[in-house]
């Protein structure tokens, strides 16, 4: 059995952590094959510096297309040394965002342009691409305000910080995606409650791959 690529995606705030943390013991009760849980920008030691390097509140004189770079940079060697060795074992992968969230926060968000944006990210997948994208749909100020309200300042990483007008451009972006991907992208209303959400995570895996659950 071939492996299954799923990605996670969302607005900062849509809930994409606590999502996962309660979905996966659910699939891994029904799963025939392991499930590997992941996460963008990071996931091995690499990329976890990478990461550490971009979202550091410190970094306010960082380019935005070294930004872009750097997470294209951590997605190449990401995929190279973890999904797909374990896409190759068949199992699943389940990962917290992927190349829609460069496209929606670097392309929209930083206003360098979706086309060009997905140039660079072409480059770095070689067009491997996520066979489902569950998107939490939340729209950016319900977002922020569970992140301010979950989070210390401190915590807040550089781009939590960006303006809202630099949210709104991404949930927009998403939503694009969302309508030019049908096959793909399952849009998930994220206003409601977290049990909600999992469950329709839930429901639309088992829908989508009932050959890998028991
Ligand atoms: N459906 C929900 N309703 C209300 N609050 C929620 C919901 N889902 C998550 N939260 C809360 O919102 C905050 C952010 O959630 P979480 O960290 O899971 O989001 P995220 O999408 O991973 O965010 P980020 O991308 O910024 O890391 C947390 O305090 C969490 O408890
Ligand atoms: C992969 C990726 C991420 N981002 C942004 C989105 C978030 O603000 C942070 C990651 O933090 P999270 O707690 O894991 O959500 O980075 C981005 O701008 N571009 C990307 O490609």
């Amino acid at each position: 059995m071939q492996g299954i690529f799923i990605t996670l995606e969302g607005p900062d705030g849509a809930g994409k952590t606590s999502v996962i943390q309660q979905l996966v013991p659910l699939l891994k009760e029904k799963s025939k094959v392991e499930i590997v849980v992941t996460r963008e920008p990071g996931g091995i030691e690499i990329a976890e510096k990478i990461r550490q390097l971009i979202l550091d509140p410190k970094n306010t004189d960082m380019d935005i297309r070294t930004e872009a770079l750097l997470y294209a940079a951590a997605r190449r060697q990401h995929l190279i040394q973890k999904i797909l060795p374990a896409l190759h074992q068949g199992n699943i992968v389940l990962c917290d965002r992927f190349v829609d969230s460069s496209l929606a926060y670097q392309g929209a968000g930083r206003k360098i342009g979706v086309e060009e944006v997905a140039k660079i990210n072409e480059f770095a997948t070689q067009g491997v691409q996520p066979g489902t994208t569950l998107y939490l749909n939340v729209d950016s100020d319900t977002g922020l305000g569970r992140i301010k309200k979950g989070r210390k300042v401190a915590e807040q990483d550089r781009l939590d910080i960006e303006k809202p007008s630099f949210h709104k451009r991404v949930q927009k972006e998403y939503l694009v995606l969302a309508s030019e991907h049908p096959e793909r992208i399952i849009t998930i209303d994220a206003h409601v409650s977290l049990d909600q959400v999992v469950q329709s995570c839930y429901d639309s895996i088992i829908k989508k791959y009932p050959d890998y659950f028991a």
